[in-house]
């Protein structure tokens, strides 16, 4: 419940606040409308086209915060109701993207206008009325490191320095136009650049978070189940469901990527630390990840296999993982980053941040929420007999 009496970094009292949340309908949003509900004062006008994963905040009319939260069902691309609510909160938070890589390289055209285009009108309603903005970014606008040019065999590839990604030092490395994979990054990038000059140009007050791949329950859908057959969901839901079907887990070019996994809700308590101490966020670009949760994806694939077989009691399959081209798997124009982790420098000196949970821990808490989700469902969906 709500704390009275909150204090912020600094000591100050926290004064309650209204929030538009634009996409509180998606993974991040419904774990920070939960966050906000249960243990701040704080108002959610709750924007987004869906609103399944945030049903169990809004039905029924008797929870405990029934006058804090107000679902809008809108598209920001065409709704002109959208000012109107920037105006009446005192923050925005803008999460609407369309962010699974599936969609990067074939869908092109709607990722650039789901990440800059529809981002415009938000980002200009903000300025003009002069209201804070945190906008959700992506760790992707590193694109691929400097240690990934030098030759392989370069003991310069151990130096933190060509790998470790800094807000305020790296460089911005995407893949040539062709390689349509780098179409999200790109747009993210120009929507940070855009919002960073409206802060230099018109004072808009911002905070731009870079998450690094942020994972738990509710994250994207699990294909045939509560999404599209053939979709293609972010990692997480694609090892999730591979193991639910007690399928091989597919390995996009030999699963030598890397990545640092951070936990949902360390996540969101340093988002919660954004929004209740804008002395210390506005301005700035936060990396929020977890640099101690590096793996490859083959490794994340053989810990979620033995996570999996422990949550569900069945064992390992014979054949865990499989290899598969990315042309295969993702079609023409896929790339990918190699190696992500963040610096951790400016979010702890601002926000006294640190992520806790440990790889393990966090996939056994969300395949756990998997196996409860999804078990029953994936079984009768493969018992189905299909029509001939
Ligand atoms: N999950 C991660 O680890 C991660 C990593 C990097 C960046 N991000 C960024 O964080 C944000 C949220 O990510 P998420 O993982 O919660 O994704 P998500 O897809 O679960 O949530 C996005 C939500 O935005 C809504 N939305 C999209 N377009 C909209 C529109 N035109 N009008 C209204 N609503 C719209 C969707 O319906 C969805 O509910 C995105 O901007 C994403 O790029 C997320
Ligand atoms: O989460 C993030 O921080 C950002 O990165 C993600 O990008 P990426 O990490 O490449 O996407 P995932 O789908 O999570 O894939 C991770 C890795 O696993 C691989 N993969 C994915 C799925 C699969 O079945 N098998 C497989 O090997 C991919 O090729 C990639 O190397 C998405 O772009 C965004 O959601 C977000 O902005």
């Amino acid at each position: 419940m709500a704390t009275a009496n909150k204090v912020d970094l600094d000591g100050r009292p926290i004064k309650p606040i209204t929030i538009c949340m634009i996409g509180a309908g998606g993974f991040i949003g419904s774990h920070l409308c939960e966050k906000l509900l249960l243990e701040t004062p704080h108002k959610i006008l709750a924007l987004d086209v869906y609103n399944d994963k945030i049903k169990h905040l809004l039905e029924p009319d008797s929870l405990p915060w029934v006058d804090r939260i107000q679902f809008h069902r809108l598209n920001i691309k065409h709704d002109s109701r959208l000012e109107g609510l920037i105006k009446m909160a005192d923050l925005t938070i803008n999460l609407a993207a369309i962010c699974t890589p599936a969609d990067y390289n074939t869908r092109p055209l709607d990722t650039i206008y789901s990440n800059f285009i529809d981002a415009l009108p938000v980002v200009k309603y903000c300025s003009e009325n002069n209201k804070r903005l945190i906008h959700f970014s992506t760790c992707e606008v590193y694109g691929k490191t400097i240690g990934s040019f030098l030759p392989k065999d370069s003991p310069l590839r151990e130096d933190p320095a060509y790998y470790i990604l800094k807000e305020d030092a790296s460089p911005c490395i995407f893949g040539p136009i062709e390689k349509q994979r780098w179409s999200y990054a790109c747009a993210k990038q120009l929507i940070e650049r855009l919002i960073y000059a409206e802060g230099a140009e018109n004072g808009l007050e911002f905070t731009i978070v870079r998450p690094f791949n942020w994972i738990g329950p509710r994250m994207d859908f699990i294909p045939g189940i509560d999404g599209p057959s053939e979709g293609v969901p972010r990692v997480l839901a694609c090892f999730s469901n591979a193991l639910l079907r007690r399928e091989p887990l597919k390995l996009v070019d030999g699963g030598q990527s890397q990545r640092t996994f951070v936990y949902i809700k360390d996540a969101i308590e340093a988002v919660l630390l954004m929004i209740e101490n804008p002395a210390r966020a506005n301005g700035h670009i936060f990396n929020v990840g977890n640099p101690h949760n590096e793996v490859t994806v083959r490794q994340l694939a053989e810990m979620m296999t033995k996570v999996y077989s422990q949550v569900s009691g069945e064992p390992a399959p014979e054949v865990p993982t499989v290899d598969v081209s990315s042309k295969e798997f993702y079609g023409e124009g896929y790339d990918d980053s190699d190696k992500r982790i963040p610096d951790m420098t400016i979010i702890n000196r601002q926000l006294g941040w640190n992520p806790k949970t440990s790889l393990w821990d966090l996939l056994e808490s969300t395949l756990t929420y998997q196996h409860r989700t999804y078990a029953e469902a994936v079984k009768k969906a493969i018992a189905k007999p299909t029509c001939s």
